[in-house]
């Protein structure tokens, strides 16, 4: 049947292919231009033997529906695939700023105003998603990329799932996990909201909040909610207002989304236009 939108057939001689931008998963990522109308994309290239070895092809189908179907400004667009006879090529929105992460790592934390634009941008993705019954769960900073003007751009929804139910299994790395799921308990929207938590401290602080040693001490610290503010940065007590709110273990508790986008710091301090100019 015809495709929602008419997704011509593309191929690899549509594009001429650019330096490599990173490993995404199962694959590298390329800069790649369309021939014919020079716009520039990411080209994800996926193995179709590491799929099928890992058994990932029914996830790798549900992040390729899920990604298609999403169309928000701080979600990373996925225009299209094709493959051939060994790899799966995903045609995804090329984001010029590059990982937040390094954004974070060079300049150690972010100032506030900045930190309050991309959690704002972050909630209005997150709301979009799970009003499109989608939960992320992997929100970290590699995911998060930022487009030519700063604008936050969330990819990679290689964990995330079509919410139906309440969701069993394990994901995403450590420090962003919610006690729900590092307990292995049935979870649902909400370590979305805890995740924010997470993030808004680490780009603040420079560090995520629960980070230990080694995975024991990470998972018994997120477990108890073991959140302490270092008196350097100097951070508003607006900020720590809305983070104690979010990193709260019972996620019945947690913030809503519409909530965090209604919050002082919130108010106060992110750019509408998500892109914060220096
Ligand atoms: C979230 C994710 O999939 N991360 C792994 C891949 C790394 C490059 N990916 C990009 C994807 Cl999928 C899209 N756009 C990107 N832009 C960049 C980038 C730009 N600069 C200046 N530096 C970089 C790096 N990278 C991408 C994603």
């Amino acid at each position: 049947q015809r495709e929602e939108n008419p997704q011509r057939q593309w191929s690899l001689q549509d594009f001429e292919i650019g330096k490599p931008l990173g490993k995404g998963k199962f694959g590298r990522v390329y800069l790649a231009r369309e021939i014919k109308s020079k716009y520039v994309v990411a080209l994800k290239v996926l193995y179709k033997e590491q799929i099928e070895k890992y058994r990932l092809h029914h996830q790798l189908r549900r992040e390729m529906e899920i990604q298609t179907g999403l169309r928000h400004p701080n979600v990373l667009r996925l225009y299209g695939w094709f493959h051939d006879a060994e790899r799966i090529y995903l045609i995804l929105e090329y984001a010029h700023g590059g990982e937040l992460y390094r954004l974070l790592r060079k300049t150690g934390h972010l100032r506030e105003k900045q930190a309050a634009t991309y959690i704002a941008s972050l909630t209005q993705a997150l709301a979009y998603c799970h009003q499109k019954h989608v939960i992320h769960r992997d929100i970290k900073p590699e995911n998060l990329l930022l487009d030519h003007e700063g604008r936050l751009k969330i990819a990679d929804f290689g964990w995330s799932v079509q919410s139906s139910l309440k969701r069993h299994t394990m994901c995403g790395t450590l420090d962003y996990l919610a006690p729900e799921m590092v307990e292995n308990k049935a979870h649902d929207y909400a370590v979305d909201n805890w995740t924010l938590g997470v993030l808004c401290y680490e780009f603040l602080y420079g560090i995520p909040p629960f980070e230990a040693e080694n995975q024991k001490d990470t998972f018994r610290r997120i477990i108890k909610v073991d959140l302490s503010f270092p008196s350097i940065p100097n951070v508003s007590a607006d900020a720590k207002d809305l983070i104690s709110r979010l990193l709260v273990k019972d996620s019945s508790k947690r913030l809503s989304l519409q909530k965090i986008l209604e919050h002082p710091w919130i108010n106060k301090n992110a750019d509408p236009t998500g892109t914060c100019p220096k």
